[in-house]
């Protein structure tokens, strides 16, 4: 049987910041539910989710892998997703389609900033969460600081449903408070015999304490709860455990366990929680789906295998040259073997084979259902944030929001046959990775890479070397700038020519402003109807101003927060041609921009530094020197944790240096914050000083 009930399955992510145990939790989930028989280790390389080489190499995750096990009564599809922000969108397109998650926390870093990055981005998709506060058994676990974090820095209320019994060395297990009892775990046989005991004497009180917060917390998804508490009447775990599922399904608490798994402690209690506090596909709300044409029109679909069928590629692998994509179904029943319309590509294309997917072995199924999440393979067109659905009933869901690349590199091949493979390799490399782009430098002729990060065109020429045998050298990392202006502007731009005795004219005329930081580009065109233009043409200018945009007017950057205004668009039939039109908007922007002020924008990062305390002096001294601000400093231990906005162009190679600096001690991780006006060198550096 491998059609699980819709009330049984989980559709489930692990998220956290680098290093706070992912990857071994899931290994562990994975061993216990019977899905492998030897637990691999991150540190020895040899983790079953983490198969691609070069992340048991690195000891770090990069491709988010699915897989399904079983735990009891549960089906559970879980993702295990990267930490590092390099690799974000993994986790962006693992929470577009989840339906709840796992947020693990080290009990000694605590919050970090990735894991309130990922925190938000689940927010966003407005995920259910539990929390597993990590590695108990290491020095410094600091339970009570992590969930003060929690409350400060996340905004979230946890609710313990769990104590610690005893801490580092001495974390031996777990207190349920819901049943009142103690879990012990026994490290002789990998943590698979649990013993339950009564609550230790010293405990007794502490519980008492705790219990009573989880039942407040209870009380505010049931009255009947807090009547009876209110008057001294007990109340049974059950009904506690209902309430406080209520309160997680609507994202307003967060269920708090503890463990250390690399001692194979506290995953099998985790694995229950997810069972009773996460929810099945039938309880999270319907999606929206538009109809492709109309796009107003929008359907609201519910999970029902009977319904229209509706599904997102939240991933596209290259598996040997073939395309593998996973595919969330979202309504109705697929089948191996059937043709699907592609919306936002405009094909139809069939599903040669299906399989729901364990680590990297795979099972065949000859259909699947609403709520699931399953592999297919023969689909050519399909790519990431891409629907899929019947040719007879088109439907269009939301695609995913994927940001833009912050660092570009250069490369060129090193022999003729390098040549030959450069394209299409690195054209499979963008299949699987939205967030990495290719173009051309129109004046120089090299092939440039861009991405989110130095490590992140680093695993993708490592990639391009070991999975397709293709040799490069590479340039040095460089920044991507935007291009945006000072002052606003109103410009009309008039094109006329005659070719092949045929007479092409646009005209437009543009109001650039500019927007404050954070804006984007908005582009601001007549409603269809509105204007004396055909919306043909109409989409025509649209997609010119784009393009424009995109490719930049005066740095070769793309623009951004600008408000673009088409104020008039005079039409002459027969006359006003898509080529005079084309002509008219990219001349007219380009202009535009030239006149309003042109500046640059550079991308700022925010930045969490760990240095020992004789080396903070040191290192705060270099952060200034890269026009570094700082934020905030905190004494950890023997540790000083710096946090602070440094612009990404100072960045390049700062492991290195940092390491150097403080003989191999200090280290950090950085993310993305915003654009920022870049300083007067950098302005020169492209004529615009
Ligand atoms: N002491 C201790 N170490 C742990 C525990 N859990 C994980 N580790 C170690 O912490 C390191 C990071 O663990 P991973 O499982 O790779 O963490 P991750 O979150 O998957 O990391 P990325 O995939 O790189 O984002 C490894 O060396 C683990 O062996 C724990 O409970 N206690």
């Amino acid at each position: 049987m491998n059609q699980p009930a819709l009330s049984s399955i989980r559709n489930i992510g692990i998220i956290s910041h680098i290093d706070a145990g992912k990857t071994t939790v899931s290994e562990r989930i994975l061993f216990y539910a019977g899905e492998i028989h030897k637990m691999g280790e991150v540190h020895e390389g040899s983790a079953t989710m983490d198969w691609m080489d070069q992340e048991q190499e690195r000891g770090i995750t990069i491709t988010a892998t699915s897989t399904t096990c079983r735990w009891g009564e549960l089906w559970i599809n879980l993702i295990d997703t990267p930490g590092h922000i390099d690799f974000t969108i993994e986790v962006e397109r693992s929470l577009r389609v989840l339906d709840g998650a796992v947020t693990i926390f080290s009990a000694v870093e605590g919050v970090q900033p990735q894991s309130e990055s990922v925190w938000r981005q689940a927010d966003r998709y407005r995920v259910p969460r539990i929390c597993l506060i990590n590695k108990m058994d290491r020095i410094g676990a600091d339970y009570p600081r992590c969930l003060e974090q929690i409350r400060e820095r996340l905004g979230a209320r946890p609710v313990l449903l769990q104590l610690p019994l005893g801490v580092e060395s001495e974390f031996a297990g777990v207190i349920d408070l819901l049943a009142e009892q103690a879990v012990l775990f026994d490290e002789a046989d990998q943590g698979r015999t649990l013993s339950l005991a009564a609550v230790p004497e010293a405990y007794r009180e502490a519980v008492a304490e705790a219990r009573e917060r989880l039942i407040e917390a209870a009380a505010d998804f049931d009255d009947s709860i807090l009547a009876d508490f209110l008057e001294g009447r007990p109340v049974e775990a059950g009904r506690l455990q209902q309430a406080l599922r209520r309160g997680t399904l609507q994202c307003r608490i967060f269920p708090v366990l503890f463990g250390a798994a690399l001692r194979n402690k506290g995953i099998q209690p985790l694995l229950d929680a997810v069972g009773a506090f996460l929810p099945s596909p039938l309880e999270v709300p319907p999606v929206p789906a538009h109809h492709p044409e109309t796009e107003r029109e929008t359907e609201e679909l519910v999970c029902d295998p009977k319904g229209p069928l509706c599904l997102l590629a939240f991933k596209v692998l290259a598996d040997e040259g073939r395309k593998l994509t996973y595919l969330r179904i979202y309504s109705g029943t697929l089948k191996a073997g059937d043709s699907l319309y592609n919306p936002v590509r405009g094909c139809q294309e069939k599903v040669a084979r299906l399989f729901r997917m364990h680590a990297h072995k795979r099972e065949r199924l000859d259909e699947a259902q609403a709520g699931d999440i399953v592999a297919a393979a023969g689909l050519k067109e399909a790519l990431t944030g891409d629907t899929l659905c019947r040719p007879e009933r088109p439907l269009l869901l939301a695609g995913l929001s994927i940001p833009d690349p912050v660092v570009s590199l250069a490369v060129e091949p090193k022999g003729v046959d390098d040549r030959e493979k450069l394209l299409p390799s690195l054209d499979k490399l963008q299949w699987e990775d939205p967030t990495f782009k290719v173009h051309e430098d129109p004046e120089t002729g090299q092939t440039i890479l861009s991405g989110m990060g130095e490590l992140h065109l680093e695993v993708v020429t490592t990639r391009l070397e070991r999975e397709f045998g293709v040799h490069v050298k590479t340039g040095r990392p460089q920044v991507v700038y935007r291009e945006t202006i000072s002052r606003k502007v109103e410009r009309r731009e008039h094109f006329h020519r005659d070719l092949d005795g045929k007479v092409h004219e646009g005209e437009v005329l543009l109001g650039l402003s500019p927007l404050p930081r954070g804006g984007g580009l908005k582009l601001l065109l007549p409603e269809p109807g509105a204007a004396s233009l055909p919306p043909e043409l109409l989409e025509v200018l649209r997609q010119s101003l784009l393009q424009a945009s995109a490719a930049g007017v005066r740095a070769g950057f793309p623009l951004t927060d600008i408000e673009v205004r088409v104020a008039e668009i005079p039409f002459a039939a027969g006359v006003t041609t898509e080529l005079g039109l084309r002509a008219a908007a990219q001349r007219g922007l380009a202009l535009a921009a030239r006149e309003a002020g042109p500046t640059l924008l550079e991308p700022v990062m925010s930045l969490e530094l760990i240095a020992p305390g004789d080396y903070a002096g040191k290192v705060l001294g270099s952060l200034q020197q890269k026009r570094g601000r700082v934020e905030g400093m905190q004494t950890r231990g023997d540790v000083e944790v710096i946090r602070a906005k440094v612009p990404l162009s100072e960045m390049f190679g700062y492991m290195t240096e940092l390491r150097s600096a403080t003989k191999g001690r200090g280290t950090f991780t950085m993310e993305f914050s915003h654009f920022d006006q870049a300083p007067a060198e950098v302005l020169e550096r492209f004529g615009l000083g």
